[in-house]
């Protein structure tokens, strides 16, 4: 699904440069459940945002689906990006002045598909995450839970090979938490390939393999016990 060799990133703050990420190894096979772990500026975002074509590694090399990032073109990584992955984050990013419907439609747009065949669609999605009858709520009616839950249906509406997430519970209560990890196990038993930033540990060992960071480095890359979440739903 994906490899990259070497990677390395460094940010510029004034004159000075701050190296992030110092030669990062990592393959992720089609299916696997992968949760990055490290303390905070240990950079899992940096690298996050890098398999998400996001940013841009300054070193090394990225193949996502057999395809070497670097090579194509910024019109061209739009429409991969669009096409292979799909995203969720700790703050939801919704619009809010769009309904739940209408966010969950926004990635179908740039898939090029009428209104009609969006708003169908994003329906669909809704449904999966059980909130059809939230369709016409906006973001501020909604709970932390049920914003989540639309932020899966948006990002799960290109249908992408590739979930990423950072820090998909942390802005939620504990019990929230374990449903919103149930439904992304959910979703990777039925096949999706999900890779996900977290700091807590219990909810990496939702995961089903444990990379964990330290100042731009992999110490450790292991197979964990996946815990199931919905026994604590
Ligand atoms: N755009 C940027 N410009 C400058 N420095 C940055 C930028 N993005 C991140 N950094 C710095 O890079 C380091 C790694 O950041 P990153 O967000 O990847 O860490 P993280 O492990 O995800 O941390 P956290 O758990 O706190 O979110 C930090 O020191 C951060 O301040």
């Amino acid at each position: 699904m994906l490899k990259i060799n070497q990677i390395h990133k460094s940010y510029k703050i004034g004159d000075s440069s701050l190296h992030v990420l110092k030669g990062i190894d990592l393959s992720v096979e089609e299916g696997e459940m992968v949760a990055i772990m490290g303390s905070s500026g240990s950079g899992k975002s940096t690298l996050l945002n890098i398999i998400g074509m996001l940013d841009e590694a300054d070193e090394g090399e990225y193949i996502l689906d057999g395809l070497a990032i670097k090579d194509l073109t910024e019109k061209k990584a739009a429409v991969y990006r669009n096409k292979f992955l799909g995203f969720i984050f700790q703050s939801f990013n919704l619009i809010n002045y769009k309904n739940a419907l209408e966010n969950v439609a926004l990635p179908l747009y740039y898939q090029g598909l009428k209104r009609k065949e969006r708003l169908e669609k994003a329906s669909f999605h809704l449904e999966k995450v059980g909130l059809s009858a939230w369709g016409h709520h906006l973001p501020k009616e909604l709970s932390g839970g049920q914003k989540q839950r639309v932020a899966i249906a948006r990002a799960l509406a290109a249908n992408p090979k590739l979930l990423l997430a950072d820090e998909p519970t942390g802005a939620l209560d504990t019990k929230t938490s374990h449903e919103i990890m149930a439904f992304i196990q959910h979703l990777n038993d039925e096949g999706k390939t999900i890779l996900m930033v977290t700091h807590e540990e219990d909810i990496a060992n939702m995961c089903k393999r444990i990379v964990r960071l330290r100042d731009g480095v992999i110490i450790e890359d292991a197979k964990v016990n996946q815990v199931r979440a919905e026994q604590y739903v």
